[in-house]
């Protein structure tokens, strides 16, 4: 179903991890000189309509070179090139699949494979011809039975193969698919093995990584890496163990962990089809103009991304019946819990409760806070996986962070007005007209959506859906401590007053009392308790309530771009690597030239 594959070559690539620095996806480009060598001096040549197998005991760097080949993570030395390209540049061209499972598991098959069609396929493609791309890709991993069916049913194989039909949806020329056997049992792994064999027959170029002893009999060719990431062997599987002098492929990793090398030149194993020679140092690198991608134009702009988004987000929220009642439901709860817990009449300026009615804004803000952290915090980190592929490809982080508000922020806005309308029609607001309503509104719709950027934040930042429900409390806790509403600002310690000034609480809680006219009622009310209550909270609702709604809308925007540095740094884009990687060059340069010592 694809064309002819792009030659890929590999030049002396090798690759150090340096002292102190945090693993994370292409981020750690090398050093040049420092740290530890997790893959050294590995070359050679694929060529179009190859299937090669890179094995080698845990941790002996198969999944680095994948990526290094992929262009998702920077070489400390060598380099990559697909036709003569570096791999950012011919993108459109590569398909990569990471372990494990990465797909939106409640979508069903076909709906998840229309939605990553829309996303990569150029924008002009029209409907027919997406939903054909769909069949052709679900026919290809022989899944076409299964179109229907949720994801999350489908077994692992069948899991598997669907993860492959996504990166056949825009007819990849190289493939390039870490460990897509382990776990699957031998006819099943046997049978993915064979699939792929038909797609290099027709001129993809396939690599991948394998623990699985029978998968290197079923490929073209095997590079064996030493625990070291030391190339052991590069040859065809039938001279594997003869080279290593043992009598199965299993023994032959005992040989390689001893330390045994044996880099076969004879016929067979260099590349299946005869090849130019590497480019030298003086080749002239093709840049993205150079390079033509696959007809169509381009893919959807930031607009339609976000709108694709949000549809799918939509879908994914709609599909699993959890998710959606907790949603639905907790401002149900939430609501009914207040009704409960407060009297009637708190605002009754004849017989006012000046304490009731500070705890009754203060839940009121909570509130609003407690929902848009909710819904923000498990949006991201659920489906890390699939941004972080989806990045690889043409995903934006903006039109996907604005997604996320545009399906929840309606679910908020009727929450906000909810928790509104209830207490104010049984008594526990007072009455006011529209005008004071609205500013009630505004704020509490100001403080979800602040709420809910810090939960979208916390998520992306967090790396499982454990972890985003430990934030929970830890997010909660000073909001209530610190918004002033139970200790006033003015009462605090210095320290406890800085902090208040972070907490979005505070700011909705001081704007829910202006918007109301807590002053006027606590002075002049018929309480003797309003006047010092409202001398401890001094000048707290003495603002206008345009400046609150400003800070709050600045939280927003704070934690937003939060946000999106947080998934940039982790889900970086092949030019954000491709960057990285040249600028690891430039700094590794003076190193290499430099003379030896003494
Ligand atoms: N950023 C990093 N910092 C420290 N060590 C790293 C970093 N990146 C990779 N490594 C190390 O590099 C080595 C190769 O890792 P890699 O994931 O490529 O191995 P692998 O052969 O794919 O392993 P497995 O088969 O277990 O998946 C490992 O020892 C790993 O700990």
């Amino acid at each position: 179903m694809s064309g002819d594959g792009l030659r890929i070559e590999v030049e002396e690539v090798g690759r150090r991890v340096g002292a102190g620095r945090r693993r994370r996806p292409g981020a750690d480009g090398g050093s040049g000189g420092a740290g530890r060598e997790t893959l050294g001096a590995v070359t050679l040549a694929v060529a179009p309509g190859e299937l090669l197998a890179v094995a080698g005991g845990s941790g002996s760097g198969k999944t680095t070179l994948l990526e290094i080949m992929a262009g998702i993570r920077a070489p400390s030395s060598g380099r990559v090139r697909h036709d003569g390209a570096e791999p950012s540049t011919v993108r459109a061209a590569l398909g990569y699949l990471p372990h494990g499972n990465v797909m939106h598991e409640d979508l069903p098959l076909a709906r998840a494979l229309g939605y990553a069609a829309r996303l990569r396929m150029p924008a002009r493609t029209d409907a027919v011809r997406l939903a054909a791309a769909v069949d052709d890709a679900l026919a290809a991993v022989g899944l076409s039975a299964r179109a229907v069916q949720p994801v999350r049913t489908l077994s692992e194989g069948e899991r598997r193969r669907a993860s492959i039909a996504v990166e056949l949806l825009t007819r990849p020329r190289v493939l390039l698919l870490d460990e897509p056997t382990t776990g699957l049992d031998p006819a099943t792994g046997a049978e993915l093995i064979s699939m792929l064999r038909d797609l290099a027959r027709e001129g993809v170029t396939v690599v991948l990584t394998t623990h699985a002893p029978a998968d290197l009999t079923r490929c073209d060719r095997v590079l064996f890496l030493s625990p070291a990431g030391r190339p052991a062997y590069l040859g065809s599987p039938d001279g594997l163990t003869a080279a290593f002098g043992v009598p199965t492929l299993e023994d032959v990793y005992g040989a390689v962990a001893r330390g045994e090398q044996r880099r076969v030149t004879g016929p067979g194993t260099e590349s299946a089809r005869p090849a130019d020679p590497l480019p030298g140092p003086g080749h002239e690198v093709l840049h993205a103009r150079d390079y033509r991608p696959p007809a169509g134009g381009a893919p959807l702009g930031p607009v339609g991304q976000w709108w694709l988004l949000t549809r799918r987000s939509t879908e994914v929220l709609l599909r699993n019946r959890l998710s959606a009642a907790v949603v639905a439901g907790s401002p149900l709860v939430i609501v009914a819990m207040f009704a409960l817990l407060f009297r009637p009449g708190a605002f009754d300026p004849a017989a006012p409760s000046p304490g009731s009615t500070a705890m009754i804004l203060f839940w009121i803000a909570f509130g609003g806070f407690f929902f848009g952290l909710t819904y923000g915090l498990l949006q991201i980190v659920g489906e890390l996986p699939v941004v972080r592929r989806e990045r690889l490809t043409v995903l934006r982080l903006g039109p996907y962070l604005l997604s996320k508000a545009a399906l929840l922020m309606p679910v908020l806005a009727a929450a906000d007005a909810l928790l509104l309308a209830v207490l104010r029609g049984l008594d526990r607001l007072p009455a006011a007209g529209w005008g004071t309503y609205g500013s009630l509104f505004t704020t509490v719709l100001l403080a979800s959506a602040a709420a809910l950027a810090l939960g979208l934040l916390a998520s992306a930042a967090v790396s499982e859906p454990g972890q985003a429900t430990l934030m929970l409390p830890l997010l909660c806790f000073p909001q209530v401590l610190f918004s002033g509403a139970f200790v006033p600002v003015p009462q605090m310690a210095w320290a406890g007053r800085l902090l208040s000034a972070a907490m979005t609480n505070r700011w909705a809680f001081e704007a829910l009392g202006g918007g109301i006219g807590l002053p006027r009622l606590w002075a002049r009310g018929a309480s003797p308790l309003g006047p010092p209550l409202l001398a401890s909270y001094g000048d707290s609702f003495g603002r206008t309530v345009g400046v609150d709604w400003l800070l709050l809308a600045g939280f927003t925007a704070l934690f937003l771009a939060g946000a999106w540095t947080v998934l940039a740094r982790k889900c970086p884009s092949v030019g954000a690597v491709s960057r990285r990687a040249r600028q690891a060059g430039r700094e590794a340069a003076p190193a290499v030239s430099r003379p030896a010592e003494g």
